[in-house]
């Protein structure tokens, strides 16, 4: 089932607005993600969805139908808890089962649901046990079932994962996708963790001061950033920031040094820019003309990230392969490739190279919100 949000806003004091007019497909059998710093308003957005808060402005439609003023249990879609809301008192099976009995479903009808479900999620041996003597990936899988076993179309899942350990939490990772593939369910899930939302979904919203920044691909977000927050927002080490001021077209006055003057496009108006590079895409070089220090080296194994400081005293991040053989307070000269963005004085990307191609950018940014 499509779930289409048309600008859907909300205010909780009737003075500020948490969410200002979020527009978005979601198409029937998607794995969406909603991803963007603590506070941003993502469990607010889907608990608007779900129906457990009302909705200030705007319209939701799930498959075709408006249910923007509707009870939560008329809108045929399941919720996944952070804590799981498990019942402590019930066995798994009865934990599962809970919602169908509620529904006055028969009960040859509710122990096959139950057993499928146990079964999908692997705990059909565990289905006697009570929640306190489940590990934490245990319970999280009866909250699975649970939503499995409820049979609606849509399941909306708020950080599942956030109470487990890393490894559990990558294990737990591929199987919600294989069973929202498996099922063909309309998945929505909120994250705050950035990884998280570019191996999982099918399509990502990146939300930020109250509006969204961008919805696209993994790759799309990744490679075409609408602006330096997203640029900053998806992968490690942070994309560089280095900020330039273009102070005539004969002459340019940089912040950073001559090795970065190249990059601005040709015919770019006088003004403040910022150049985005992400740390993989720098060179480092021991070189008669330094213009960097280290200040830091952090050993990762595979990597090593370098933390140095520019002539202009800029900070600046560059990963290296494991061979790295530079050390502390050397002095170094660091070089862009080819690959990297250019975003005006409020943050929005204009520019992109890549390799040979270099192109201007369009606009995904929506407008920004309007006060109350
Ligand atoms: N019931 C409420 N009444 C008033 N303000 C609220 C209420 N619930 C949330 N807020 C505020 O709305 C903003 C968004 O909160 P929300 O929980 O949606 O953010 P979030 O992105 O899910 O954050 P986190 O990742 O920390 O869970 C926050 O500033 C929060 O303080």
């Amino acid at each position: 089932m499509g779930i289409e949000l048309s600008n859907i806003s909300k205010s909780y004091d009737n003075q500020n607005w948490t969410l200002k007019d979020v527009s978005v497909q979601i198409r029937s059998g998607e794995f969406f993600t909603i991803v963007g710093p603590s506070g941003c308003g993502k469990s607010t957005l889907l608990r608007m969805i779900a129906g457990l808060i009302s909705i200030s402005n705007g319209t939701l439609k799930i498959d075709g139908r408006d249910v923007t003023n509707l009870q939560p249990q008329e809108r045929a879609l399941t919720m996944v808890f952070q804590n799981y809301a498990l019942f402590p008192f019930l066995d798994v099976k009865a934990n599962v089962s809970f919602g169908l009995k509620a529904r006055k479903m028969q009960s040859a009808q509710i122990n096959e649901r139950v057993a499928n479900a146990l079964e999908l999620v692997g705990l059909s041996e565990l289905k006697d046990r009570k929640p306190r003597e489940l590990s934490g990936g245990q319970r999280q899988r009866v909250a699975l079932a649970r939503a499995i076993a409820s049979d609606t179309k849509v399941c909306l899942m708020d950080e599942p994962l956030s109470n487990l350990d890393a490894q559990l939490r990558s294990k737990m990772r591929s199987e919600i996708r294989e069973l929202q593939q498996k099922l063909g369910i309309t998945l929505i899930y909120v994250t705050h963790d950035q990884v998280e939302a570019m191996t999982m979904a099918d399509r990502i919203m990146v939300l930020h001061a109250h509006t969204v920044q961008q919805i696209g691909t993994p790759s799309e977000i990744y490679q075409h950033p609408a602006n330096a927050f997203v640029a900053q927002f998806f992968g490690t080490p942070r994309m560089n920031l280095l900020s330039v001021h273009y102070a005539s077209k004969n002459q340019r006055h940089l912040k950073f040094d001559s090795y970065i003057d190249y990059l601005l496009p040709r015919d770019i108006e006088d003004g403040d820019y910022f150049v985005g590079i992400r740390p993989g895409e720098l060179e480092i070089h021991t070189a008669d003309k330094a213009n960097a220090v280290i200040k830091n080296i952090e050993y990762l194994g595979t990597q090593s990230i370098i933390h140095a400081v520019l002539d202009n005293d800029m900070e600046i991040r560059i990963t290296t392969s494991k061979n790295n053989t530079f050390c502390l307070n050397d002095h170094v000269q660091i070089r862009a490739t080819n690959t990297y963005f250019v975003f005006d004085s409020t943050g929005k990307a204009i520019f992109f190279n890549k390799g040979d191609v270099q192109n201007g950018y369009t606009d995904h940014k929506q407008e920004p919100a309007n006060a109350l």
